[in-house]
């Protein structure tokens, strides 16, 4: 006689059974790159933003034709039809593509601490009193003495407490400070010479903590005031980091080979011993990144960045093809009107001066229940990877919208005019940084270089609207 099975087995075997079916088509989606799953997730949760990055070795679609490529022909060129603009009144023609409106020609700018009504404790700490001041249009405000003394802090105050910030693709860490101070922390990964293998796709590409702490330094030459104050600083991995972090941390830390201390961390990508992150022999630089405020009334929108790049070979996106998208974004909210338009404009020019490729979400504050705010520059780990190379596709959205504030056509134009070159400042602005010298010498001439293909867009911006 046939043996009865027991109706509860039968159940545990069709469950165990569907299970493994449905993880196998799982995988088979991620692998293939179907995006069924992400489609799923976006059907059932819409407001959420998915970044499913798939760190595999993919090829992008690049949007340059050739007659895209107009490199400009002599680092002399005085470009005095563009100076001309900015000293003068902008010509009603060109007033569309030059906007004279610099991001503090506002009504008011008030301050987190202004706009929520705080008050503020006289024992608070520095980073405190910065945060309470980051204001609606901009992250500090000009010669600012506050932001020198937090990135002191920061670069030599005591460790309390180290851990692992889960998400992202690489190892990041959040570092607690005895006075109080948070930072966030990014380990540094390669030599200051070492370029971006040109034959990887940038996101398989290490951070750069180095790039990081520039792009800070670059972002306030520029102007801008929206990037995170970052500072660089050396860790002592058997007595400033082990001692501090969690079981689960410290069980990754090993001696390589040649006898260096090194740890792995535990995220999800990068985190084995053959991307270990090891100290010379033992202290490991890093950037660290004043910590954003915290409080409920402090917290960020995150948009996806209209001009994106697909991250996959399948799925094109718009911009790479049409190149009258532009018209269609300023149509869609926050960018048909204020200042959030102009500030991607600046986003792009700043990103092709730092060779940042991976802009795919930018974060805005939700504190001034508007979106009349700057946009945060935010993660430039992405960059100063190739001097020898100007990623010309980084600029699509200034070529493709044709328009700049005056103020950024003007600070580009003073340093190509000199005496003091974009290279010049940025030395100078690097040269006291605690684990100096920041930069390998070629992306000096490279943000020379890049500034004058910038201004060579905004020519051919107003040429073309010259020919209509
Ligand atoms: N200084 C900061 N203070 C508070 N939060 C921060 C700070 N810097 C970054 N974050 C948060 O941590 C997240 C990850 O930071 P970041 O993008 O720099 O790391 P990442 O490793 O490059 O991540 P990803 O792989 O997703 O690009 C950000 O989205 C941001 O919300
Ligand atoms: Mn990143």
């Amino acid at each position: 006689m046939k043996k009865q099975e027991n109706p509860s087995l039968r159940y545990a075997r069709y469950f165990w059974g569907s299970l493994l079916g449905f993880t196998i088509l799982l995988i088979f989606d991620i692998i293939t790159g179907f995006g069924v799953t992400s489609a799923v997730i976006g059907f059932l949760f819409p407001g959420k933003v998915i970044n499913l990055k798939e760190p595999t070795d993919r090829p992008i679609i690049l949007p340059m034709r050739k007659e895209d490529v107009k490199i400009p022909p002599t680092l002399n060129d005085p470009y005095d039809d563009l100076r001309v603009l900015v000293v003068g009144e902008i010509p009603e023609k060109f007033k569309n593509i030059i906007i004279n409106k610099h991001h503090l020609d506002v009504p008011s700018n008030p301050t987190m601490k202004e706009f929520l009504n705080m008050t503020e404790d006289e024992y608070i700490s520095s980073l405190e009193r910065f945060q309470n001041r980051i204001s609606q249009h901009e992250m500090y405000p000009e010669d600012d003495r506050l932001v020198q003394r937090v990135l002191h802090n920061l670069a030599t105050a005591k460790f309390n407490e180290l851990y692992e910030k889960s998400g992202g693709t690489q190892f990041k860490m959040i570092v607690k400070y005895e006075n109080g101070y948070r930072a966030l922390f990014k380990p540094m990964r390669l030599q200051r010479d070492q370029q971006a293998a040109s034959s990887h796709y940038y996101y398989n590409d290490y951070e750069r903590h180095n790039g990081e702490i520039a792009s800070y330094h670059l972002d306030k030459i520029l102007g801008f005031r929206r990037a995170i104050p970052m500072v660089g600083r050396k860790i002592n991995l058997t007595s400033e980091m082990f001692p501090l972090v969690d079981d689960e941390l410290a069980s990754t830390f090993y001696i390589s080979p040649s006898g260096k201390v090194c740890f792995t961390g535990v995220c999800d990508v990068f985190c084995d011993t053959s991307h270990g992150i090891c100290g010379d022999p033992y202290m490991l630089e890093g950037s660290f990144a004043a910590f954003l405020p915290r409080h409920k009334n402090a917290t960020r929108k995150v948009w996806r960045h209209p001009w994106r790049r697909s991250y996959s070979k399948r799925r094109n996106v718009e911009w790479e093809w049409n190149d009258n998208f532009c018209d269609k974004v300023k149509q869609i909210f926050p960018y048909s009107e204020g200042r959030r338009m102009l500030d991607l404009m600046d986003m792009a020019i700043y990103d092709f001066l730092i060779g940042n490729l991976d802009r795919h979400h930018y974060e805005t504050f939700k504190t001034f229940n508007t979106n009349e705010t700057f946009t945060i520059h935010l993660d430039q780990g992405r960059s100063f990877g190739q001097p020898f190379h100007d990623e010309l596709s980084i600029l699509i959205p200034l070529k493709q919208c044709c328009m700049v504030r005056k103020s950024t056509l003007k600070t580009l134009l003073d340093f190509h005019k000199g005496p003091q070159k974009m290279s010049d400042a940025l030395r100078e602005s690097l040269k006291d940084e605690p684990v100096a010298p920041i930069l390998w010498d070629p992306h000096f001439d490279a943000l020379d270089r890049r500034n004058v293909i910038v201004l060579e867009h905004i020519r051919n911006c107003l040429k073309v609207d010259d020919e209509k």
